[in-house]
């Protein structure tokens, strides 16, 4: 089923291309982002997350990072506003994240890497009848990428690493309820957006991305605890850390990048 992957010396970003050819597509992801180059837009209204009746159903380890995934049978939670034209319903968020003392994110700014990033996904309900049409489609999903730097502990993100034992395998899936993600937004919405991808394959180019210019604070321990995951299964003798499970950025090719006022 579809071709294997990951983050390795032999099957790791630079290799994607063979089984992906989009890899070296027009409008791929992730960027690195230039504040001084982006444009500020003025029809770019404020963005609007409404989590608030948020449900998370699971976490799991897909072999790639850990996932939490969202009842996205109707518009309860949904971001609007900022670059999108319609309300673009939560399905899942996941990280990515580097190695002891590396920078682990996939955006940079001006160069520079972040410990780690969230993403949280969404698609476009109101032109798309599923998330899988929706994640063809150049409109169809929205991705809001968040930077966690090391710092203080992270008051709400323990609820997560607290149960990350319980999926330390690839392939495993634990009941994951009642998880609200607006605990994990830092405190501006100020935000850049440009038209990129998915940046693990597929590598669909039908991601509008909005990039918070603000990063959340977690600690060191807490990272740690993202890195006792295993990309290996537990039947697999051979134990494979998950980390470094990042792509690197990607060519610019032309593209506007704008940032909210
Ligand atoms: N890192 S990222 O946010 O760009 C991302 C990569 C893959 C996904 S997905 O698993 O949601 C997915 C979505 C559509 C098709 C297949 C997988 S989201
Ligand atoms: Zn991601």
């Amino acid at each position: 089923t579809g071709h294997h992957w990951g983050y390795g010396k032999e099957d790791g970003p630079s290799s994607w291309y063979k089984n992906y050819p989009v890899a070296e597509g027009n409008r791929q992801s992730p960027i690195d982002i230039v504040p001084n180059e982006a444009s500020r837009d003025r029809n770019l209204g404020p963005l609007m997350i409404n989590y608030d009746h948020c449900t998370s159903i699971n976490i799991s380890n897909n072999g790639h990072s850990v996932v939490v995934e969202f009842n996205d049978s109707d518009d309860r939670s949904v971001i609007k506003g900022g670059p999108l034209d319609n309300p673009y319903r939560l399905k899942q968020f996941h990280f990515h994240w580097g190695g002891k003392g590396h920078e682990g994110s996939e955006h940079t700014v001006s160069g520079k890497g972040f410990a780690s990033e969230l993403h949280l996904v969404h698609w476009n309900a109101v032109k798309y009848k599923t998330y899988g049409e929706a994640s063809t489609a150049p409109d169809g999903l929205a991705v809001l990428g968040i930077f966690l730097e090391t710092g203080d502990d992270h008051r709400w993100l323990h609820m997560i690493t607290d149960v990350l034992y319980t999926v330390k395998y690839k392939g495993s899936i634990t009941d994951f309820k009642g998880f609200n993600p607006k605990c994990l937004l830092p405190s501006s919405l100020h935000f850049w957006t440009y038209l990129g991808s998915l940046t693990t394959p597929p590598l669909h180019e039908s991601v509008i991305w909005i990039v918070l210019k603000e990063p959340i604070e977690v600690s060191e321990k807490q990272l740690g605890m993202l890195r006792m995951l295993l990309f290996t299964e537990e039947e697999d003798n051979q134990k494979m850390r998950m980390e470094n499970n990042f792509r690197p950025p990607q060519p610019l090719k032309g593209r506007r990048v704008r940032s909210s006022n």
